[in-house]
């Protein structure tokens, strides 16, 4: 096996280090079990500074570092920025059999959070959070990575009220609308439209539904769209927003799946009677993220600009953001967090059955070819010019 090398950047750039072994690190206890690795609370023994410790899954360890982690290095290593999850270091077991990827410690995570808080989130409070997410979804997109599993549970939260987007295990290099990606993508609340109905060449589009499902989640403290089949997902996107046809997304009825859904008729948008606490230009923007067609939803920098900041009551300052005890260390007991870790779990289930397939379909064909090869290719630009829809 030949870890230290993988975790090279192909020019050598953004090379981490990898020469240290996980002894140096005490393991406090475990936060986090996904898809892709089991996350837990550590300690640096020689400076004391506490760290999240991603251990990956090396099921085929013979075979080396499963090419669904790398694409998680690659990107991690080109996403520096305030709101996305620092990764620090990669480590290596004492064998060399497992790896590590060491993670600045975030005590909270968003999906724990709002099962836990006792009140909403105030409008405000939300818009600082928002505000955040935006931002880092216009760094990730200007590169043109698209994350492709937003979600509450990987909006991390820092004792300072920074938030960090994580889990990159599913990101990958987009190209407009020239590519067909793999369906099976976003974990199922916050999964778009056109993702359910079969669209292949989908774009960073599909990262701003989900931004959508996470804005309305936060207001509501529960989620929008909580389905438990794609069916009833659709269904329930129909009963809120209206149902979808050519007129307001072109292209709508000749999608792969259209013909085998019967969705309600169903011609109101009654997101304003759902949330009718929020403005008009809340409303607006959400409107905006829950856009059927792809090329019409906005943009994340567009986002960023919208009057919905710019109104009362502004954006909390991040300094003046509550305190919340540590979501990692809050007893999970409500109906809302018991559905959650049932999503998840099914979740994971069905993505590692999908990860073992690719890992294998990798090793017989372009490692760093289409999407179900890995997705970054050392010839892969770290940063391209910035796309015309911004
Ligand atoms: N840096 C961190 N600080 C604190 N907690 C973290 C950190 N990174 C991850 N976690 C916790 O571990 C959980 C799982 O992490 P992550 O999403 O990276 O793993 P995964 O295996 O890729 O999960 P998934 O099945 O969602 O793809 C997160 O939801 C969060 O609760």
């Amino acid at each position: 096996m030949s870890e230290p090398s993988l975790a090279t950047g192909a020019s050598g750039e953004n090379a981490l280090p990898v020469i240290d072994p996980v002894q140096n690190y005490e393991k406090i206890r475990r936060i986090g079990e996904g898809t892709y690795g089991t996350v837990y609370k550590a300690r640096d023994r020689r400076t004391g500074e506490v760290v999240a410790l991603k251990q990956l899954r090396m099921e085929r360890e013979r075979d080396g570092m499963p090419v669904t982690s790398m694409r998680e290095l690659r990107v991690l290593q080109t996403c520096r920025h305030p709101s996305i999850v620092e990764l620090k270091k990669v480590v290596t077991g004492s064998k060399l059999d497992s790896v590590f990827l060491v993670f600045e410690y975030c005590s909270h995570d968003l999906g724990r959070l709002v099962d836990t808080i006792p009140r909403k989130f105030s409008e405000s409070e939300v818009k600082c959070l928002l505000l955040q997410i935006l931002e880092a979804v216009d760094f990730m997109h200007a590169r043109w990575i698209m994350h492709r599993d937003l979600k509450l549970s990987n909006l991390l939260l820092t004792k300072d009220s920074r938030l960090k987007i994580c889990d990159f295990g599913l990101a990958r290099y987009f190209r407009a609308h020239e590519e067909a990606y793999t369906p099976r993508v976003v974990t199922l609340w916050y999964r778009a439209p056109e993702i359910l109905l079969g669209l292949e060449t989908y774009t960073e589009a599909v990262d701003m539904w989900s931004v959508g499902c996470i804005m309305a989640e936060l207001l509501r403290c529960e989620p929008l769209f909580p389905a438990k089949t794609e069916m009833q997902l659709l269904q329930m996107i129909t009963a809120l927003i209206g149902a979808p046809n050519e007129r307001i997304w072109p292209g709508y009825s000749s999608l792969p799946l259209t013909s085998k859904m019967t969705l309600p008729d169903q011609p109101y948008n009654l997101l304003e009677r759902e949330l009718p606490h929020l403005s008009a230009e809340g409303t607006d923007l959400l409107n905006r993220f829950l856009t059927y067609d792809p090329d019409k939803r906005i943009t994340a920098r567009q986002a960023l600009r919208h009057p919905y900041f710019r109104q009362n009551p502004f954006p909390r300052p991040r300094a003046d953001m509550p305190q919340f005890p540590s979501a990692h260390d809050a007893e999970l007991h409500s109906n809302q967090a018991h559905r959650r870790a049932q999503m998840e779990e099914q979740e994971a289930d069905t993505r590692k059955k999908r990860r073992a397939q690719q890992d294998v379909d990798s090793r017989f064909g372009d490692v760093f070819g289409g999407d179900g090869g890995g997705a970054f290719g050392a010839a892969e630009p770290a940063v391209r010019a910035v796309r015309h829809r911004h």
